[in-house]
């Protein structure tokens, strides 16, 4: 997507320095620095720090890392070495498993000799997959927006809410919740969308930068104002990302999304996920009980980070001296609150027939 009419991929391969670049979003919306990634420990940092983040750009940014593992040792130890050094940067997003699978499926028939090579060609392949996936996710989310805006007095906007960021910077492009919403825009759909904030790392603030940066009118509201909205008619449509889907449509997103969908359900609106098919885990049925939440440190929640009155990017505390910190990164919203699920491939129930008519090899391969 654009940055002032420029276009960005989230990361993209440097030939000419021949290295890996992304946009380190631990600074965005206040400052754009792009970073390189050339070592092993810059790729687990990076996923781990969340300079890359979003589930599906952690599954690219993780085939990359492989890719140069097997540039620096392609053996069978070291890509076993480097499957678990980056898998356990985070636990929640499938899309890192996932992308590591992918790769090493791909790459242990192969000699080593060419090994790195093929790594480099499926590390974009994975990335130029993404931009595919989401664009047509946003083809069929557009569909759920044309019929809203049908139902409407011309003109009205279609008010959205959405929750964290699953916008562009979370994939390679496009993004899942934002892609519909970005060609709605474009087919000139009139649109307003509420921006949750998100904390404690305030990824609606990235979400509001792109939405900006694409004309896309909105609001940044606290987390706790979507229920109120939704009890006064305010929002038409929730859509949310996902980090990791079950078989059986158990969404597990960023933390908070889990109220918003019960709002939802208790005022009636629409709550949509869009899923792309990489973040479905196939092996998981019970979402609350079986997928690991990732605890993340407790100073994300007790500081917050913003840009000072001297305009530097700089950390206050919020809390009393000494107060502790909790801070679970993900919840499930089960299945049964979920309107909705807008893959690749269409718009199914989240449920484990929905899942299965849209994905029959996929769900065949896992029984
Ligand atoms: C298309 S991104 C979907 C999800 O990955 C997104 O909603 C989310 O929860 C991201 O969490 P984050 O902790 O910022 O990586």
């Amino acid at each position: 997507m654009k940055i002032d009419g420029t276009h960005y991929r989230s990361l993209w391969w440097n030939a000419e320095r021949d290295v890996l670049e992304i946009i380190d979003q631990r600074w965005l919306p206040h400052d754009f620095r792009v970073i390189p990634v050339a070592t092993m420990q810059d790729f687990a940092d990076a996923i781990y720090e969340m300079r890359v983040r979003g589930a599906p750009l952690i599954g690219a940014t993780a085939a990359y890392g492989m890719a140069l593992a097997m540039r620096e040792d392609p053996s069978d130890a070291n890509m076993d070495a480097a499957w678990t050094f980056l898998e356990k940067t985070r636990p929640t997003a499938i899309n890192l498993r996932w992308a590591l699978d992918r790769c090493r499926a791909a790459l242990r028939p192969l000699p080593q000799g060419e090994r790195a090579t093929a790594a480099h060609a499926l590390a974009a392949e994975i990335a130029d997959e993404d931009v595919e996936i989401n664009r047509r996710i946003g083809a069929h989310g557009l569909e759920i927006i044309r019929e809203i805006a049908a139902k409407k007095p011309a003109g009205e906007p279609v008010r959205l809410l959405t929750h964290c960021n699953a916008g562009w910077l979370a994939t390679v492009d496009w993004g899942t919740a934002t892609s519909p919403m970005y060609q709605a825009h474009e087919a000139g759909i009139p649109l307003h969308v509420w921006v949750d904030e998100t904390r404690p790392r305030n990824q609606g603030a990235l979400t509001a930068w792109e939405l900006g940066s694409h004309g896309v009118p909105h609001t940044y509201i606290t987390d706790n104002a979507g229920g109120h909205l939704m009890q006064h008619g305010l929002v038409d449509m929730v859509i949310t990302g996902t980090d990791r889907t079950t078989r059986q449509g158990d969404v597990c997103n960023k933390i908070g999304t889990y109220l918003k969908a019960l709002a939802a359900r208790d005022n009636g609106v629409p709550f949509y996920v869009a899923l792309p098919s990489p973040t479905i885990d196939w092996t998981v049925g019970d979402g609350v009980a079986e997928i690991p939440i990732e605890e993340r440190n407790a100073r994300e929640v007790t500081h917050i980070q913003g840009v000072t009155d001297e305009g530097g990017i700089g950390h206050v505390r919020v809390t009393p001296e000494g107060t502790e910190g909790g801070n679970p990164a993900f919840d499930v919203t089960p299945h049964r609150l979920v309107t909705g699920l807008i893959t690749e491939r269409g718009v199914c129930d989240a449920s484990e027939e929905g899942l299965s008519g849209l994905f029959p090899e996929h769900a065949q391969a896992a029984e």
